[in-house]
């Protein structure tokens, strides 16, 4: 198996967040969600990763090269968005599709066109005047118009209506076809990644609590509903996390740890996240 992301005891200290030994791996071919709440580390993670950020200590790789000596291959290889479209605001489509060609190699002066059209954003007007979801779309269109091998996401749906998350979940899918091709896509949508998503990674006051294959979450895991009392006949082994509920307690559960008496609920990402963020370990 080869990684487009290899990331390993990462560590940033700022003076009141430290991202503690974050680690994990995005396969070639797939698509990682990155989820945490507010201000768990998702942007620094992702910045140290593209080099925007000095780590401290660890290492990272992207297609098994050292993201800061290697970084100018590197960039020619990756397409990234951040929540905000960092070109100047009175330039148009147009305009950075000049300033672009001469900044990558790889830039396809026709490709970068014709999604423009296929999304229908207007080439000749000034940033300013764009919508959100329109320089959200423009955003993304810059970051594929030179036919990089990884996309690498920060937010890239918050602020848009469902119609235009749809067309840019399609166009990350259409990205997808090619199987050399990954997606590190952090969001706090966790429906989005849901749809999406073959990994999902989540960060906590700046540590990995799991990086595990979407399927495997899901189908693993359980929510047991019930009285305190009667949560005390499922087995301790079985339970992961327990939340305080109207009608007692809610407890996130290994589905393999218990037996079929017991009536379990299918978890969304989000109750997964929930339990993790707000539940406590028993
Ligand atoms: N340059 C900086 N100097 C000091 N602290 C910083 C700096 N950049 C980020 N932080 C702090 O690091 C923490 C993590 O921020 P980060 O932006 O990585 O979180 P996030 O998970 O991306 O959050 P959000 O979802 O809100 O964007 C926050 O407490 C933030 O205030």
């Amino acid at each position: 198996m080869t990684f487009a992301i290899e990331v390993f005891n990462l560590r940033k200290n700022f003076n009141q967040f430290h991202l503690n030994d974050v680690s994990f791996t995005l396969p070639t071919g797939t698509i990682m969600g990155f989820v945490g709440e507010n201000g768990a580390g998702k942007t620094t993670t992702i910045k140290c990763i593209l080099n925007l950020l000095k780590k401290d200590s660890g290492t990272i790789q992207l297609f098994g090269l050292d993201a800061k000596d290697d970084n100018l291959t590197i960039k020619e290889r990756i397409g990234v968005v951040f929540d905000d479209i960092h070109f100047p605001d009175m330039l148009s489509a147009q305009q950075i599709n000049k300033f672009l060609q001469e900044t990558y190699q790889n830039w396809d002066r026709q490709y970068y066109f014709d999604l423009l059209t296929q999304l229908k954003v207007p080439i000749h007007k000034p940033i300013k005047e764009l919508s959100r979801g329109m320089k959200m779309k423009l955003s993304i269109t810059i970051a594929l118009a030179h036919h990089p091998q990884l996309l690498i996401l920060d937010e890239p749906t918050s602020g848009l209506d469902p119609i235009v998350r749809d067309e840019i979940l399609d166009l990350f899918l259409q990205f997808m076809q090619d199987e050399n091709n990954s997606i590190l896509f952090s969001s706090h949508i966790t429906s989005d990644l849901e749809k999406i998503a073959d990994y999902i990674t989540f960060i906590h006051e700046g540590e990995i609590l799991f990086s595990e294959n979407k399927d495997v979450l899901l189908y693993e895991l359980g929510i047991w509903k019930g009285s305190k009392e009667q949560a005390l006949d499922l087995p301790s082994d079985a339970k992961i996390r327990t939340r305080a509920s109207a009608f007692g307690v809610e407890i996130l559960v290994k589905r393999n740890e218990v037996s079929s008496a017991f009536q379990l609920d299918q978890p969304t990402i989000e109750d997964i996240m929930l339990f993790f963020v707000k539940g406590v370990l028993i």
